[in-house]
Parts: C-alpha cells; sequence; structure tokens
C-alpha cells in the first residue's frame, strides 16, 4: 500500500484541497478529529492578523462515510475566509484586476525573487502565494489522518517548543500524553512555565521592535515498533524521509535526530547507546541519543526530532531590497505578517511526522484494511518477543 498526498491552494484563493490516497479501510475518521490539529496550528502567540480572519474547518469530500474510510481517496477542503477580500484580485477568470495589490518590492528571506527569477513572473504575488505558509494547513490535514491511523496502531506523536529566539529550556522528557498536558497550557507550546512566560515576553520585544523571531521545537513519536524504515537504500531510511519532511516546512532551515549536531564533538562511547538485555523485557537501551533510530530504522525507542526554524522574512520595520522593476533601493514590501510561528511550525511538524513515520509502517505492514495491518503488526511483534525471549 502507498500513501501518498497532493495539496493545491493559493493563500488568498478560495480554499486548500488535499488528496490522500492509500489510507486503509475501517478506521475512525471525523472532521472534529482533523479540526483539532487545524486549530492548533492557527495558534500559538506571535502570529498577525490573518490568523483573525481564518477559522480552519475541514470539509470531508470523499473517501468516508458514516465515520469510517472506504479505502478510496480521502478528499478534504480547507476554505480561506479571506478570499471574500481577494475574490477580484485571485480569481481564475479573465477579468481578475491583475493590476491591483502587485507586489514589486521582494522580501529577503521570503520566496519572492528566487520565484520570479524561476518562473518569469512580474507579480511577486505570483510567488507569494503558494510559497506562503498558508499550505501547511493541508499539510496539517492530510497529516492527522495518518497521525489517527498511527493511534489505532498504538503510537503517539507529541511535540514541545524548545527556544523562541534567546529563551532556551531543555525538553520535557515524559510519556506523550503528560508532555500533550504541559503543552497545551502554553500559549507558545512550551512544556516549562516560566520558559513559556520569558519566550511570551521575547516576542512581545520583537513586535515593539518591528522585528520577528525563530526558534526551536523537538517532535517525539512514542510507540513505533523496531523494523520501520530500511537501511538497504537512501530513499528508504526513515531518518532521511524525516529530516526531509520536516526540513520542507517553511522557514526550517536545521534538522537534527537524537543527540543530532551535539554528537559531532563527543567521542563514541559518550553517544552510542550500549545495549542491554533482560528476560521478559528483550533487548533496551539506558539512554536514546539515537533519537530511535539506527542505520535508518527504528529501533524501539521513541523517535526524537528537532527543528531550527528561521525568523520570519516579513518585518513591520523592512529590510533593504530592490524594486523589481524601478531597479531602485526600497524597503523590502510589509502588508501584515506573523511574528514568530515556532508554535505553529511544531504543529506542522507533527503532521508531517506523522504522515512520514504512517507511511513506512504501510509499506512494513501492508494491508487494505485496519484490520489486516493490525494482524501484521501483531506478527511482527510476536516475532520481536520470541527474538528477544
Ligand atoms: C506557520 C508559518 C507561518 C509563517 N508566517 C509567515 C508570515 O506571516 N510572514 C512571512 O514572511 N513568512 C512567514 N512564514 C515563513 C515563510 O513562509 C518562509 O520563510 C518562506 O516561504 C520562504 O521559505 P524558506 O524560509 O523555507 O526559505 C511562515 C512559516 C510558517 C511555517
Ligand atoms: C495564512 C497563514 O500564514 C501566512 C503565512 C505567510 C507566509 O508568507 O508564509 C504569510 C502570512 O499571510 P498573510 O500575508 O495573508 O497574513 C501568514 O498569515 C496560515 O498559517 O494560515
Amino acid at each position: 500500500m502507498v500513501l501518498r498526498y497532493l495539496t493545491a491552494g493559493e493563500s488568498h484563493g478560495p480554499a486548500l484541497l488535499t488528496i490522500v490516497e492509500g489510507i486503509p479501510a475501517g478506521l475512525w475518521l471525523t472532521a472534529d478529529y482533523i479540526d483539532r490539529q487545524l486549530a492548533r496550528r492557527q495558534g500559538g502567540y506571535g502570529r498577525g492578523g490573518r490568523q483573525r480572519i481564518e477559522e480552519d474547518r475541514v470539509e470531508i469530500l470523499s473517501g468516508v462515510r458514516g465515520g469510517y474510510t472506504l479505502g478510496s481517496p480521502i478528499a478534504l477542503k480547507i476554505s480561506n475566509r479571506d478570499w471574500a477580500n481577494w475574490r477580484e484580485v485571485m480569481g481564475p477568470d479573465p477579468e481578475a484586476r491583475l493590476d491591483e495589490r502587485v507586489v514589486t518590492r521582494p522580501r529577503p528571506g521570503h520566496a519572492d525573487l528566487a520565484g520570479m527569477l524561476k518562473y518569469g513572473h512580474r507579480d511577486l504575488r505570483n510567488v507569494l502565494e503558494r510559497a506562503s505558509a498558508r499550505e501547511t494547513a493541508a499539510r496539517v490535514a492530510a497529516g492527522t489522518v495518518a497521525r489517527r491511523l498511527l493511534e489505532e496502531l498504538g503510537i503517539e506523536v507529541a511535540g514541545q517548543v524548545l527556544r523562541i529566539g534567546p529563551v532556551e529550556v531543555p525538553p520535557f522528557d515524559a510519556p506523550p500524553e503528560e508532555i500533550r498536558g504541559k503543552v497545551e497550557k502554553s500559549p507558545v507550546y512550551c512544556a516549562d512555565k516560566a520558559g513559556s512566560e520569558a519566550m511570551v515576553a521575547a516576542i512581545d520585544r520583537a513586535r515593539e521592535e518591528g522585528d520577528s523571531l525563530g526558534g526551536v521545537f523537538e517532535v517525539r513519536v512514542y510507540g513505533v515498533p523496531p523494523g520501520i524504515g530500511s537501511y538497504v537504500h537512501w530513499d528508504r531510511r526513515l531518518d532521511g524521509r524525516l529530516a526531509q519532511a520536516v526540513m520542507s516546512i517553511q522557514a526550517i532551515k536545521g534538522v537534527e535526530i537524537g543527540m543530532g549536531f551535539r554528537a559531532a564533538s563527543l567521542p563514541g562511547s559518550a553517544v552510542q547507546d550500549e545495549i542491554f538485555y533482560a528476560p521478559g523485557r528483550g533487548f533496551y537501551r539506558e539512554r536514546n541519543n539515537a533519537g530511535g533510530l539506527e542505520g535508518g530504522v527504528t529501533n524501539g525507542e521513541p523517535i526524537v526530532i528537532r527543528a531550527a526554524m528561521k525568523p520570519i522574512p516579513t518585518l513591520r520595520r523592512p529590510l533593504k531590497s530592490i524594486d523589481i522593476f524601478t531597479k531602485e533601493r526600497v524597503e523590502a514590501a510589509y502588508e501584515r505578517s506573523d511574528i514568530c510561528a515556532v508554535p505553529a511550525a511544531c504543529v506542522i511538524a507533527e503532521a508531517v511526522v506523522a504522515w512520514e513515520v504512517a507511511r513506512a509502517c504501510l509499506e512494513k505492514f501492508g494491508g487494505d484494511s485496519l484490520a489486516e495491518i493490525k494482524e501484521a503488526l501483531e506478527r511482527l511483534q510476536e516475532r520481536v518477543r520470541r527474538v528477544t525471549r
């Protein structure tokens, strides 16, 4: 079974669309379940005016009947409320007013200039509409379908923010429900209360200064059986696939697994996780510097993946740029913007990580119905028990 999805939609167009294919039949899936993740993605302290306009809700257009998936493609639609303000400018018909709201001052750090040079656009709006992270609402919808499937297999995902600008906290190491409990109480999705307050203050300072902030978040996946992913070929290594999925989120500039970059400065004895064995428990480790992955294969420990997000490119106090027509030195375009979207990016990363883990699980377990997949998982677990007994 191949799990795949495509998304479509411009930021100020009528809607965002996703078609998810390869989800087995018999999975309980409701719009409410997806909407909870969409709401989390819209949240987090530091978001701009757009989120006061949008109230993301998914419409399930196919592939689900009476709450259960059919095994057929699942089409999902999220309408853009802002479309009402952009209909005349963004419409597909020849009457659209293309001479209005033209963007000619590329923002350093956004896709504006590179996209113009690539596609030959003369209005940077034609670049930013699709480069925008608005598209991640569709990715979260698709990833949340995968997350529902993982739940049925006993696999859970939990994310937390570790840094915003200069404020850093250590990861909260706990079972997923405890991480989620603490993170839900934080305006910046950070498990540390004092850290959250300092992060909010840092965002307020950036807002006053007309600036923006980035940060770091961590996503963990608990309950993953050993043996997911493969070392036999570069594009089957799950560490590489997860890194690609997370790096593809707008403004993510660094990804690490387990100990990550810190491992480069330490000797092997301080990095590699020694192997232990106890009857009944089987093989185990006393630490998880590997982040649950060795050779691109899950080893039974939780997957731990961290990412660094750069600060938002659009600034109220704009950086210098060049007008693409006059070639004059100008200030980059500014209408409105997020100041910090690290909490939102953490939710997006949870979704894309869930997607990639689910895809690798289906490659391992196959099956067209949830029942078949669960049987294959039980067979693997039984085999692991036999080997480790
Ligand atoms: C959730 C989220 C919200 C974002 N909001 C904004 C924004 O309001 N303004 C902006 O200029 N960039 C925003 N970005 C970042 C840009 O989309 C991103 O920097 C741009 O597409 C260029 O891609 P790159 O930074 O990956 O090179 C956001 C990113 C994410 C993940
Ligand atoms: C719309 C979303 O994020 C947008 C991502 C974004 C960008 O350039 O990436 C720019 C902003 O769009 P606008 O100019 O319409 O305010 C953000 O609001 C969203 O996350 O739902």
